[in-house]
């Protein structure tokens, strides 16, 4: 596999994909980045994979924004994720709305957008289209799969559902499973989107307006999730835009306010609202413990040989270190090795994308261990 920073590129599987629910879907497209080059050996290869929102641009211009990737801190020749030494690999996950089929590319079946009825997906669902991806590339095993997030959740589903593909494993401020109160907060966001008259039911694509304005509510409430009490007291205060500008209006006067409406309309430039309702959907779905009789450790049971390590974030209220600590004990509890941190961080359930150094340390010193395990420099 010839390497080259940012290679886009994208993957037809004309195999018929079959769901969790049930259905298939064929074709699946799926739009994924590469970058560094596969070793003779296929040894290298780690795969990214993002949160909810997130894209396959990991270390890249993001094509709709301009903005340069989200781990692009991590990711490069020389970086953490050295692109000189490892072929990474990040890919849109199933649903979604950047390359890979969602409900926004056309159904063959009708030749329209697929809109709601496209077919419920699940994180496993994703993985299923990655393991397709990896097959693609010629990638049997992979050295390390990393994600955060939603990302974190695809991690555990690789280790249930492929873990002979995995040599090791990061997860970083996940959780095996949605709580009422993660549920609650993402129903909100959905029925901001439905609440929209410009959602139409879902079929809003030939349509000159989009329900940006439930989608921008849905993404300010979430993003409220993301970030702690301190952050945003840190970040803002009781501070106002302008002491002028008090105007006993609903104009944002608060920062806090106009920081939120900022975030809630630069999403809609880059995300469609029918893939936030079913991404959504998938993490809420998501319980990988039911699946295996309530044991979360019987999911794990194949993964003894994945060296795994468990970081979660202090502030991080969204899936807090409990989660994530069950996460590392269920793993212990199947005999697979794993380290387990929480990272003091004032900013947090986004803190994985910031720069936080004693993350940064802790995945250097395991992407070190790890490579050596398999025979890497
Ligand atoms: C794998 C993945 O998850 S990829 C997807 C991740 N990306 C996102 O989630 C994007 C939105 N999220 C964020 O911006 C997250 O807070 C982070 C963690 C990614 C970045 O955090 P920070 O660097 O601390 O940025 P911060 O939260 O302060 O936001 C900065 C933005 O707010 C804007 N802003 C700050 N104060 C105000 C204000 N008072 N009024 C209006 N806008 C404001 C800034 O101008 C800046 O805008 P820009 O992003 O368009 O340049
Ligand atoms: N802020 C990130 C993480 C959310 O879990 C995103 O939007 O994908």
């Amino acid at each position: 596999m010839q390497g080259r920073e940012g290679h886009t590129a994208t993957l037809f599987r004309k195999d018929p994909l079959k769901l969790d629910s049930g259905a298939t879907l064929s074709p699946v497209n799926v739009g994924y980045e590469t970058y560094g080059s596969l070793n003779a050996d296929r040894s290298n290869a780690i795969i990214i994979c993002h949160a909810l929102t997130g894209d396959q641009y990991v270390a890249s211009t993001h094509p709709i924004t301009g903005k340069e990737g989200w781990w692009s801190r991590l990711v490069g020749p020389g970086k953490l994720y050295d692109t000189d030494k490892y072929f990474i690999i990040c890919s849109n996950v199933l649903g979604s709305c950047l390359g890979t089929t969602g409900p926004w590319e056309e159904n063959p079946a009708t030749g329209k957008p697929w809109g709601i009825d496209f077919p419920v997906i699940t994180i496993r669902d994703m993985v299923r289209v990655q393991a397709a991806l990896l097959d693609h590339l010629g990638v049997e095993t992979l050295l390390m799969a990393v994600g955060g997030s939603m990302g974190g959740m695809q991690i555990l589903e690789w280790l249930c559902t492929f873990p002979e593909r995995v040599h090791s494993a990061v997860i970083l401020a996940a959780a095996a499973r949605h709580t009422a109160q993660n549920i609650a907060f993402h129903e909100v966001g959905r029925q901001a989107v439905m609440a929209d008259p410009n959602w139409h039911e879902g079929r809003y694509y030939d349509k000159a307006a989009k329900p940006d304005k439930g989608l921008a509510v849905a993404r300010m409430t979430a993003h409220i999730t993301y970030l702690s009490e301190n952050a945003l007291t840190e970040k803002f205060g009781r501070n106002l835009q302008s002491r002028e500008a008090i105007s006993f209006g609903f104009e944002a006067d608060f920062q806090v306010e106009s920081y939120l409406r900022h975030q809630g309309s630069t999403f809609v430039d880059r995300f469609d609202a029918n893939s936030y309702l079913y991404i959504t959907r998938a993490m809420d779905y998501l319980d990988i413990a039911d699946r295996h009789g309530g044991r979360l450790s019987d999911a794990f049971k194949k993964a003894a040989h994945v060296r795994c390590c468990v970081i979660s974030f202090s502030t991080d209220w969204l899936y807090p270190t409990s989660e994530n600590k069950a996460v590392a004990h269920a793993l212990n509890a199947a005999g697979v090795p794993v380290s387990f941190a929480e990272i003091d961080s004032p900013y947090g359930h986004d803190a994985f994308l910031l720069d936080v150094p004693q993350m940064d340390h802790m995945l250097t010193g395991f992407l070190s261990t790890a490579a050596k395990t398999r025979g890497l420099k």
